[in-house]
């Protein structure tokens, strides 16, 4: 044929693939989710989640010096309240001793370095399983930011590095701001949940920590599936409010938005792989339907190759494990 041009050529061997691949996933890139409950010895597998546990302080910090040893350097805290902490306001989140804080001591004390996100939102302590504080039928904003910022405030004074609001307030990452300014918590960084959608895949995440809304659903806060410009605004303006790095959730059926994000900001972006992504993958893998380690690799990849610079996942010590070989 004579041609002048042959892609194929860059493609003939697994050497020249790796010399010219553009995208390198490695274990600094992911976020670890953790999900932490009260007691001592305690690893319950979440049925929706399978392979992935809610464990006890003790436990998670055994988990997080094994994933340091892998090379992951941050992770994301949730905690599972009881029932009876549980109020409207969202109280226990601001106790100096709940199992948030308790948990941020634990896990800096045992591994200083390791970058300690905390989730900042209501939710696991709202008896309605809302974002924010309910009013009628309605999720009030304003009061509910005040909530935030103190939450903020508190997750920071217990050693939280990055504390990461995922509520979809408006206002929040300002309010923020200057309380941890007013408190001179001026190493404490913030990760905006900026554009978070009101999403289906987060389901197994609400078994995790058993705060599924109790009425409703999150669509008068989370966005809208149907919407792109949406996320610029909001991401835009997450930024001028103080934010050092915004997040696009979830991750893989929001690559576009993940690209538009990166391609209009200048923080780092993250992406996060939700519960219902990672239970996609295991539930096929489960079946023999995929190949769950090619199929982990690729949805990784393909989350930073949209423009992630990180990414948070509960397949992060699985790949950490697969890439380290
Ligand atoms: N703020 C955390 C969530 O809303 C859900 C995450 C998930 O589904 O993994
Ligand atoms: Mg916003």
């Amino acid at each position: 044929m004579h041609l002048i041009r042959r892609n194929r050529i860059l493609r003939q061997s697994p050497a020249i693939r790796a010399m010219v691949a553009e995208t390198i996933i490695k274990p600094s890139d992911f976020i670890a989710p953790l999900f932490i409950t009260e007691g001592s010895g305690i690893k319950e597998e979440i049925s929706s989640m399978q392979g992935y546990f809610r464990m006890s302080i003790d436990l998670t910090v055994v988990e997080v010096k094994e994933l340091w040893s892998l090379g992951i350097k941050s992770v994301l805290l949730f905690i599972k309240c009881k029932d009876e902490l549980k109020d409207n306001k969202g109280t226990e989140a601001l106790n100096p001793d709940g199992l948030m804080q308790r948990s941020i001591k634990a896990i800096k004390n045992a591994c200083p370095d390791m970058v300690v996100m905390t989730d900042v939102a209501l939710d696991p302590f709202s008896t309605y399983g809302h974002d924010g504080i309910v009013e009628g039928n309605e999720i009030v904003n304003d009061p509910t930011v005040e909530v935030l910022a103190l939450m903020s405030v508190s997750h920071a004074e217990a050693g939280a590095d990055i504390v990461a609001p995922s509520d979809m307030m408006d206002g929040r990452i300002i309010a923020i701001r200057e309380a941890l300014e007013v408190n001179n918590l001026t190493r404490t960084g913030i990760m905006a949940y900026s554009a978070k959608y009101a999403s289906c895949f987060y389901g197994p995440f609400r078994d995790a920590l058993d705060s599924a809304p109790g009425f409703g659903d999150k669509k008068t806060y989370q966005m809208d599936y149907a919407n792109r410009r949406e996320a610029i605004k909001e991401t835009l303006m997450d930024v001028e409010e103080g934010a050092d790095i915004v997040m696009v959730k979830p991750a893989m059926a929001y690559l576009d938005i993940i690209r538009e994000v990166k391609n209009s900001v200048e923080v780092p972006v993250s992406a996060y792989h939700v519960s219902g992504e990672y239970a996609m993958i295991k539930a096929a893998a489960k079946m023999g339907w995929l190949d769950e380690n090619k199929a982990v690799m690729e949805s990784l990849t393909s989350i930073k190759r949209a423009g992630a610079d990180l990414i948070a996942t509960y397949y992060a010590k699985h790949a950490a494990k697969l890439i380290n070989g």
